[in-house]
Formats: C-alpha cells, sequence, structure tokens
C-alpha cells in the first residue's frame, strides 16, 4: 500500500488576472508532520483552502488517497481533518459535549473515539470545563481532537502556533507528533514562522510568491558533520577560551559567554573537555539553526517572518 496521504499535482489559483499559485507539485505522507513555511502573503492560506475544499483549484489537482478533490469531492474531503479559521466551538458547552455534539453530525463516531481522542490531545482533565474558560492552548487542542474525531488521513492546521507562547507552543509540539505516529495522519502545519514548528516537522516545504523554492528533510538538516554556532555560558572564561582557542574558531568572547562555531558532532567533545579541566557550564546553545539559513538563502531576505 502506498504512504501517500496527499498529492499536490501543479496546483494553481489565479484570482482575477493575478497568479497567486503557481503550479505546486509535493506529497504528503502518512504518519509524518509536514510544515508549510512561508512570508506572509506568500500563498499558504490560499494552498490551504484548496486542499480542504473551500476554494475551487484553477488548475492541477489535489488528491487524497488517490480521490480527486474535483471527480471525487465527498470521498477525497472525508479524509481531511483541518483548522483553517478559530476552531468552532459553543462557549456554553464543556469539552465534551461540544465533542459530543460535534460527533452526532458524523457517522459512525463511537464514544470511545471520542475517549481516544480526548486523550491524544491531552484535554482529559478539563474535558468537563466550560469551553469558555479555555485557554488559547486548550481550545486549539479541542479543535483538533474535533478535527480528527472522524479519523481522516490527513489533519491540516493553518498557522497553529499563532499566539501561543512559548509553552502553549511545546504542548502542541507534544501531541501533534504523538497524533501523527499513533494514528499515522499525514499533518500539515503552516506557518511564517520556521522556529515555531522547525522541531515538530519532518519536512519543511519552503513556499514563495506561489510557488515551492524548497523541501527539506528536517533530520537531514542537523547533520553531525553541520558546522552550527555554539554559545557556551562557563567560567572561568579565559581558561575555556585557551582549551578551545586550537581547535576551534572562537567568534566571541564575553565576561562569561563564548561564541564558537564548531561540527555538530563535537559539541559532546567539547563539554567533556570542560567538564575534565573543572571548568563549570551553566549553558550550551546552538544558536544557528541551518535550515533557517538555508531558507534565508532561497529567500533572499534576512528574515522570513
Ligand atoms: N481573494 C483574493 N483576492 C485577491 N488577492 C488575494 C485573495 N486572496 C489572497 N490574495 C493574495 O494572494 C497572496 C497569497 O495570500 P495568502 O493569504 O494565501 O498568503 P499566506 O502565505 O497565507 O500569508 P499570510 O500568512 O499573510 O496569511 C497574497 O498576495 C494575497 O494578497
Amino acid at each position: 500500500m502506498s504512504d501517500t496521504a496527499m498529492e499536490l499535482i501543479d496546483v494553481k489559483k489565479v484570482i482575477g488576472n493575478k497568479d497567486i499559485i503557481k503550479g505546486l507539485t509535493f506529497n504528503i505522507h502518512k504518519g509524518e508532520v509536514f510544515g508549510f513555511i512561508g512570508p506572509n502573503g506568500a500563498g499558504k492560506t490560499t494552498t490551504i483552502r484548496m486542499m480542504v475544499g473551500l476554494m475551487g483549484l484553477s488548475g492541477g489537482d489535489v488528491r487524497i488517497l488517490g480521490n480527486s478533490i474535483k471527480s471525487d469531492f465527498k470521498d477525497a474531503i472525508r479524509e481531511v481533518g483541518a483548522i483553517v479559521e478559530n476552531p468552532e466551538m459553543y462557549p456554553f458547552m464543556t469539552g465534551k459535549q461540544n465533542l459530543t455534539h460535534y460527533a452526532r453530525m458524523m457517522p459512525k463516531v463511537t464514544k470511545e473515539r471520542i475517549q481516544e481522542v480526548v486523550k491524544l490531545v491531552g484535554l482529559e482533565k478539563a474535558i468537563n470545563e466550560k469551553a469558555g474558560k479555555y485557554s488559547l492552548g486548550m481550545r486549539q487542542r479541542l479543535g483538533i481532537a474535533q478535527a480528527i474525531l472522524h479519523q481522516p488521513s490527513v489533519l491540516i492546521l493553518d498557522e497553529p502556533t499563532n499566539g501561543l507562547d512559548p509553552a502553549g507552543i511545546r504542548e502542541i509540539r507534544q501531541y501533534i507528533r504523538k497524533l501523527a505516529e499513533e494514528e499515522n495522519v499525514a499533518v500539515i502545519i503552516s506557518s511564517h514562522l520556521l522556529s515555531e514548528i522547525e522541531l515538530m516537522c519532518d519536512r519543511i516545504g519552503l513556499i514563495k510568491n506561489g510557488e515551492m523554492v524548497a523541501i527539506q528533510d528536517v533530520n537531514a538538516a542537523t547533520e553531525q558533520t553541520t558546522v552550527v554556532e555554539v554559545q557556551l555560558e562557563v567560567t572561568p572564561i579565559q581558561e575555556a577560551v585557551n582549551i578551545l582557542t586550537e581547535d576551534f574558531g572562537i567568534k566571541a568572547s564575553g565576561r562569561d559567554t563564548l561564541l564558537i562555531q564548531a561540527e555538530r558532532d563535537r559539541i559532546p567533545d567539547i563539554i567533556e573537555t570542560f567538564v575534565k579541566q573543572n571548568i563549570r557550564i551553566y549553558q550550551v546553545t546552538v544558536t544557528t539553526s541551518t535550515l533557517e539559513d538555508k531558507f534565508f538563502d532561497l529567500i533572499g531576505e534576512n528574515t522570513i517572518e
């Protein structure tokens, strides 16, 4: 059986006389988290609206489990769960009541399935509280629980990290990965901030001006031999400098921090050497993401925001 959940084949969108989406072709596999990244106005929302059937295609096709969104709309869309705008829910109902209400509108959603999705998004504790009292992160979870009730093969989330604080982003990262693995669902997440979604994605597609400029395997981008910039907070600093000067390019050193360049693979060696020499390490931070650098180069700007 093929592991392709969704295929975009030369997808185009013309609005007025403007080519908004200029022919996107890529596949998304079952069980993978695919990040759809691009600056504002790149065409992410337009593409997603076409993927979920909210907008017609001007050219090409979207296939979900082989079913064309153009010629087999019902079969195709049955396999899609999505949150495109804010998740819809009744604030005066509890999370559970919202899910039960929603489940009634769908075929074959059992009570057990409701319990299962609540657990998958980690909402067990709050499920009997009114949704109106939920934080943004909790509303997001309930929205996702709703979207996966019918066990779709593809889950599409447009900018799910928007407005979330770092703790909220960490939470979403954890349950999205779990979801992809346990439900074998293909998850597509759009964002204009690579840093917010990089850690939860298997692959990242970069879109600019309606075109896909790169698709990158996230793990391949952090190969052990990749040179990264590392910031070290250590004391005494001078001894650390002395140890490092021979082997590494020190880019800067401050009162208690050092900025060096090293192959990723060498970081454990550096830490080990410091420990042996009684240098105290307070923090080690990799400050450059190679993926980010690559994307900046492709976009030709200093920021992808
Ligand atoms: N209905 C429309 N009429 C005319 N132009 C449109 C319409 N919808 C979108 N566009 C244009 O299409 C381009 C892509 O918009 P889209 O919203 O898909 O981008 P995006 O990548 O999702 O950006 P954002 O993160 O800002 O939502 C933009 O230049 C936008 O102005």
